[in-house]
């Protein structure tokens, strides 16, 4: 008996104690990664890249460098071979205060421009520059889970409708923050919440009124798909979750990404005829004969060694 339960503990030590070791090196410790001023990178595990907010001490409000270094980092992540998954998450007490009041208001509130025309033209690609920072993680055809403790206010809901996986922890909450400083929501809230969470209504109530909504609700509703008791609870939860992910066909993860976004915006005809366009190339694959071949042996896709993409 003592031999069994010694052999389960040394099994199970193989395969927990990497994973505790992960989550707790996911909790950054070291600051922002160079040449980053606001994020901090790390591969917890094989395959997954960890993109962490980090301006703690500032709750994580977005400032200048940050919009910029999102896009850089996302289209690095984008082309990268050695990343299939990528967890999102914040430093610090909360996961963010939203667009950083300090930095930015003298780009919107005292715009250049030589007349009216120049300046709204400015400001225009301004706002369409501020709009990618959130779009490049859709763009990115890795999957991203985000992972959200505290607060998660304006600019935040905009980052997060934009990823594919939303987690939360108890104490979480949610603002949609803009009409309570002045401005309708200009960088995805509007445009994707809608379809996260289904109800118009629901919408525009937290639109149009600055609500905060609490976890228990975002769950309700479908803004995040699980809630976790605390943050390292949700961390070890969404490196798992990233763990299946990254076990699988890259071509059949990404490809999946994709036309999932794409029928989203698109009817179901046309949806279908993009899909047939896509998989005519894509399921020539080597990955399907060797997934096919796992799945009538009893393996789990764990075992079965994809070629990057
Ligand atoms: C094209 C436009 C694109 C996007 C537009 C987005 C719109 C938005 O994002 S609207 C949302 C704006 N954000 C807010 O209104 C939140 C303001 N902050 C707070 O309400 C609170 O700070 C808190 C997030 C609830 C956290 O409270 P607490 O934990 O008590 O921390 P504090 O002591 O208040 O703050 C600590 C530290 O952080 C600084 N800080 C917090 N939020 C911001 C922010 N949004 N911008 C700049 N700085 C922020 C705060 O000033 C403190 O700094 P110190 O130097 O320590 O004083």
């Amino acid at each position: 008996m003592a031999h069994l339960v010694s052999a389960a503990f040394v099994r199970n030590r193989g395969l927990f104690l990497p994973g505790l070791r992960a989550v707790r090196e996911m909790s950054s410790q070291g600051g922002p990664t160079p040449p980053f001023s606001t994020l901090s990178i790390s591969h917890p595990a094989s395959m997954i890249t960890h993109v962490e907010l980090y301006r703690p001490e500032k709750r994580n409000a977005m400032n200048r460098a940050f919009w910029s270094e999102m896009v850089e980092c996302f289209s690095q992540i984008a082309v990268d071979a050695e990343c299939r998954v990528v967890v999102v998450s914040g430093a610090g007490k909360i996961f963010t205060a939203g667009i950083d009041l300090m930095d930015m208001s003298s780009d919107f509130i005292q715009p250049v421009g030589d007349d009216s025309a120049r300046t709204s033209w400015n400001l225009r690609r301004l706002i369409a520059k501020y709009q990618e920072t959130f779009s490049v993680i859709e763009k990115c055809p890795k999957p991203v889970v985000v992972a959200v403790h505290g607060a998660c206010i304006g600019g935040g809901v905009d980052l997060i409708t934009a990823c594919d996986i939303r987690l939360c922890t108890q104490d979480a909450w949610f603002q949609v923050k803009e009409v309570d400083i002045g401005l309708a929501a200009d960088v995805g809230t509007l445009q994707r919440l809608p379809s996260v969470i289904g109800s118009r209504s629901l919408v525009n109530e937290l639109a149009l009124t600055a609500r905060k909504m609490y976890s228990d609700e975002a769950k309700t509703c479908g803004l995040v798909s699980r809630v976790f008791p605390d943050k390292e609870a949700m961390l070890a939860g969404a490196l798992e979750l990233a763990g299946e992910i990254a076990a699988r066909s890259p071509v059949a993860v990404q490809g999946t990404k994709i036309n999932l976004i794409y029928s989203r915006d698109h009817s179901v005809a046309d949806s279908l005829d993009y899909m047939a366009t896509w998989n005519m190339s894509m399921l020539q694959t080597q990955d399907v004969l060797k997934s096919a071949q796992a799945a009538i042996e009893k393996k789990s896709p764990k075992e079965v060694p994809f070629s990057k993409l």
